[in-house]
């Protein structure tokens, strides 16, 4: 199987775990593409979605799925997203599409995150992927100096504006051993909007794509 058929296969699996007269939260990327198409053939049944980025909600929407303001609903009960990491206590990096802040902000809402993934991002430490960390553009440099003394190598993802009018730092080199330590000093930085490490707000269930069908990983508190 191509990673992109794994990629299918646990975005289809999250099908499950949507419920009649449901409002979804849905993440963003190429996996999470695969979860909207699929959401397209159970629309009649859901009462709509919220997005995590302006290219969900363009893919949403053209599959006529209705998408709610956040600010508009007091309850989300499901939340839909891959990720580029993520470890055995479903701490996560996020963010290689850029979409992290409002990624975070639907999977804190989310009474459940559930991680669409293949099996090659299942790994024992975070950090092999850049870490992004989104930044106001005026921080940049600022920002920069803080990150690179915490061990890693920021460098500007040149040319990219997120939807929040800011830029991305990836922060490469990192070995991330204590992720909940590194998310708390990276959002104290300031100019810092988020970073992609969700270890705070892990995920909920992990659906884990592999060539032999896709496993259903529940998180065990640490
Ligand atoms: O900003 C992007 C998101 O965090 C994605 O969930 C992440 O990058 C994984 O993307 P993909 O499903 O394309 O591998």
């Amino acid at each position: 199987m191509t990673q992109d058929e794994l990629k299918k296969a646990a975005a289809l699996a999250a099908l499950d775990y949507v419920e009649d007269g449901m409002i979804v939260g849905v993440g963003t990327g190429s996996t999470v593409n695969h979860f909207i198409d699929g959401l397209a053939a159970v629309k009649e049944r859901i009462a709509g979605a919220v997005s995590s980025s302006e290219a969900s909600a363009r893919r949403l929407q053209a599959h006529g799925i209705a998408l709610f303001d956040l600010n508009d609903i007091t309850d989300l009960p499901l939340y839909v997203d891959g990720a580029d990491e993520i470890d055995h206590g479903f701490a996560m990096i996020k963010g290689g599409g850029g979409a992290l802040t409002r990624e975070k902000i639907v999977a804190a809402v989310a009474r459940r995150f559930v991680c669409i993934c293949d099996a090659t991002k299942l790994v024992s430490c975070l950090g092999a992927f850049p870490l992004p960390v989104e930044v106001v553009p005026m921080a940049r440099a600022y920002v920069e100096r803080e990150l690179a003394l915490l061990g890693g190598r920021p460098m500007l993802r040149e040319g990219f504006v997120t939807d929040n009018g800011n830029v991305i730092v990836d922060v490469h080199g990192l070995r991330i051993t204590e992720p909940r330590q590194v998310e708390s000093e990276i959002n104290q930085i300031t100019g810092v909007v988020t970073s992609g490490l969700f270890a705070r707000r892990g995920a909920d269930l992990l659906l884990l794509a592999t060539p032999n069908g896709v496993e259903r990983r529940i998180a065990i508190e640490s």
